[in-house]
């Protein structure tokens, strides 16, 4: 009979315990309970969490304990799940209904090691592989295994060929368009955190996932840029170095997210018309928004993406732009009230342009050289006109004519220096 907290039969389990024998920081703990009931939980005093399952908190820690479960699949989609969590579900049920093996791994409080399904082993030999045919029950978990696949690929793992297959058999089924939005978004932002995001975007495409999902990305493979630009020749590889890029210049998944976003108008240009693609940077916003809203996108990363497919190729060009032509991108960019945008948008420049075969070390020095014209514009104030009398639109027309003086002045200075 379970009285006390020191009666509670508890195991850690999940991440925590994988991560612990990677040798990496463990943040979370989960914990299973095995043998109680929720009513015992009540008393000694956890709180529940879970609508769904029965999941508590810690009273102390705080930390989440969920009574070990049976889950079955009942019809499509998320929700369909009979739950069954009776204090006679075992260690090993609970176990078995997980998504990879490393991740089905639990760890008893004097330390010792329970591994039905030989995660230990998986990652020792560094595979990710699912635990039982339980796995297709929740087709979440095709976008997880990419995530794990784009976390743990700096440790030399790869996916079991037949969890592949499985994770192929799912994406074909369809049923990956019964997750919602927000789910399969929450997976998306979390892998665009990782060290290694092309991984998540390869591993989809590979079990055909990214077809389903994302399918205005997909279809970039197979899309050819002229070659004298694109020694790569494939919109989608070249995407792939763009985000690679963008993952060393910055940390923000906003700016791995649109240079990913940075070509889709490329997917719209008729293949008479390739390997050149005109106006695909406007093009491109069109599809960024559809994707946006399929996606439930947030705003911020939307108008990034959207800003750097508009003007990215204007950035390229920068030191070729008139000083009027300038500024109205700088005001496009919302250069004042935004300056991380601004900032944002160079950098993914930046990474496309660095982003091509054999340019992986090249200079981009677009970026300063539009950012230092910022500067100057924005030193321009309403005040010097409003003294001199000016009123309304006169204010507002003398301060553009002053600013594309100073952003011409600093052009000619900054063109000089570069030359
Ligand atoms: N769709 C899912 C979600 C979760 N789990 C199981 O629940 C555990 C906890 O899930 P979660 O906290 O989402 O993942 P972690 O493995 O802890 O990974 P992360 O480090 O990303 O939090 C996982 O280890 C896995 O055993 C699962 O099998 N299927």
């Amino acid at each position: 009979m379970v009285t006390k907290l020191a009666d509670l039969e508890v195991y850690l389990v999940g991440g925590a315990v994988r991560d612990q024998l990677l040798g990496r920081k463990v943040l979370e703990h989960d914990y299973m309970v095995v043998g109680a009931s929720q009513q015992q939980m009540l008393d000694l005093g956890f709180q529940q969490v879970g609508k769904d399952f029965p999941v508590f908190l810690h009273p102390e820690t705080k930390d989440e304990y969920a009574l070990a479960r049976t889950e079955r699949k009942q019809g499509q989609g998320y929700t369909g799940f009979i739950c069954y969590a009776e204090p006679d579900v075992t260690l090993e049920q609970d176990l078995i209904r997980r998504d990879l093996t490393v991740n089905a791994m639990a760890q008893a409080p004097n330390g010792d090691l329970i591994d039905p399904y030989h995660g230990q082993q998986d990652l020792d030999n560094r595979i990710l592989r699912h635990v039982s045919p339980a796995f297709s029950e929740d087709p979440l978990r095709v976008l997880r295994v990419a995530r794990f696949a784009a976390r743990y690929h700096q440790y030399g793992f790869t996916i079991a060929d037949d969890t592949l297959e499985l994770m192929t058999n799912i994406a074909t089924s369809g049923e990956l368009k019964a997750l919602s939005a927000e789910r399969v978004w929450k997976e998306m932002e979390r892998a665009l955190t990782e060290p290694n995001p092309e991984v998540f975007i390869e591993v989809l495409r590979a079990c055909g996932a990214l077809k389903e999902l994302w399918p205005e990305l997909d279809k970039l493979w197979g899309i050819p840029n002229p070659v004298e630009h694109h020694p790569e020749i494939c919109s989608g590889e070249h995407t792939m170095l763009v985000l690679k890029q963008a993952v060393k210049l910055s940390a923000e998944p906003k700016v791995r997210f649109a240079a990913l976003c940075h070509d889709l108008g490329k997917g719209l240009t008729p293949e008479a018309k390739w390997p050149k693609h005109y106006g695909h940077e406007l093009a491109g916003v069109k599809v960024i928004e559809q994707v946006a809203a399929r996606l439930k996108v947030p705003n911020d990363y939307k108008l990034l993406a959207a800003k750097v497919s508009q003007f990215h190729l204007n950035v390229h060009r920068a030191f070729e732009l008139k000083p009027s032509t300038v500024l109205k991108l700088l005001e496009q960019c919302e250069y004042q009230r935004k300056p991380e945008l601004l900032a944002n948008i160079l950098l993914v420049c930046r990474a496309d342009s660095l982003g091509r075969m054999g340019a992986e070390h090249n200079d981009y020095p677009q970026a300063d050289y539009i950012a230092e014209l910022a500067n100057v514009g924005k030193q321009v104030i309403a005040k010097p006109f409003v003294e001199q009398g000016l009123q309304g639109k006169a204010i507002k027309e003398a301060m553009t004519a002053a600013k594309i003086n100073v952003i011409a002045e600093k052009k000619a200075e900054l063109l000089a220096k570069l030359s």
